[in-house]
């Protein structure tokens, strides 16, 4: 069996177009796709190079994720975070709100503890057993992100009928509505997916969630099948919308597509064109891997930024790929 050590990364899907932060993302890109891929070369550990990969972007602050994570409606952070492996590892953490890199805190749960998903302040309780830095504030961008965001969610310049449905919880709310009206007035997600030469595939996933939730939302990316999952012969990661993700489930149908016998090329077209169908277009992307170390992609959004590394060992790094 022809078999070859691989990885992809993705920082998003979106349409990066507007982002007055993509130069810096596509530096980060570059660099956690180089790290990890001397991580996979220097361990021959799918799992080892997947959550140095996603670390390296938490770290980054400048995608959706641990440091750079959005903040929701209220000016706060919730972080969610999983991870899982071909041979039975999984874990995940969701609403963590003081750790710096929620991706190591998942794998913490899954390697320490009997539990699969551990939320809230048990999490960063459990991340300051273990030693985990604390999460700094948000970077300038980010806040600066979020005022932005809120003045036009409030103005109306946000048009989707998923913000609609915010602004019109927050209209209904008056306590709400005062407190975000006062802030008023005064920019993804990031995945890795690896297979190593052991044939060991493992996935993993790390966001802020998306931009103005509410305080307590909860995404796909804690969720198996949702924003990752692994079996033995495809590892895949997701981003986007995480009320989409979580109806459609494509990492899981992926897995099943390739157990039902479906090529790697197939079941990843079979999966977006299942994903328009239910949750329609400009929803989501996912990056996957099989066990033979081919890598794909698929996205309905404008964009999804990537990282891989191609047959010639060169870092690849795009946005429309
Ligand atoms: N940007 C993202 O990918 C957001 C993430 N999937 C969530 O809904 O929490």
């Amino acid at each position: 069996m022809l078999m070859a050590k691989s990885i992809i990364l993705h920082g998003g899907a979106g349409s990066w177009k507007d982002s007055k932060i993509r130069e810096k993302a596509y530096v980060v890109m570059e660099k956690c796709t180089r790290r990890a891929w001397e991580i996979l070369n220097n361990t021959n550990n799918a799992l080892e190079a997947v959550v140095e990969a996603v670390k390296c972007m938490e770290d980054s602050g400048y995608l959706n994720a641990g440091v750079g994570s959005v903040l929701d409606i209220l000016g706060n952070r919730t972080l969610d975070a999983g991870i899982m492996t071909s041979n039975g590892l999984i874990g995940a953490v969701s609403a963590v709100k003081a750790t710096r890199n929620p991706i190591v805190l998942a794998r913490i749960v899954a390697e320490k503890t009997p539990h699969i998903i551990i939320g809230g302040d048990g999490a960063d309780t459990l991340a300051r057993l273990y030693g985990l830095p604390p999460l700094p504030p948000p970077p300038k961008h980010a806040v600066e992100g979020y005022y932005e965001n809120l003045k036009k969610l409030l103005g109306g310049e946000i048009s989707r009928d998923y913000w609609r449905k915010i602004l019109a919880f927050i209209e209904t709310n008056e306590n709400y509505k005062k407190f975000v009206g006062s802030l008023a007035n005064t920019s993804d997600t990031v995945g890795a997916v690896a297979v190593d030469d052991n044939g060991l595939l493992a996935a993993a996933v790390s966001t802020g969630g998306v931009i103005l939730k509410l305080p307590g939302r909860i995404g796909d990316s804690p969720i198996p099948g949702a924003g990752f999952y692994s079996s033995k012969k495809v590892a895949c990661s997701s981003t986007g919308f995480g009320e989409m993700i979580i109806r459609s489930m494509p990492c899981l149908k992926l897995a099943e597509y390739m157990d039902q016998g479906m090529n790697f090329e197939e079941a990843l077209d079979k999966v977006i064109t299942i994903v328009n169908e239910t949750v329609g277009k400009d929803t989501m992307g996912f990056i996957a891997v099989d066990y033979m170390g081919r890598i794909g992609w698929r996205y309905n959004t404008k964009g999804m930024l990537i990282g891989y590394i191609d047959r010639e060992g060169r870092v690849i790094v795009n946005h429309k790929p």
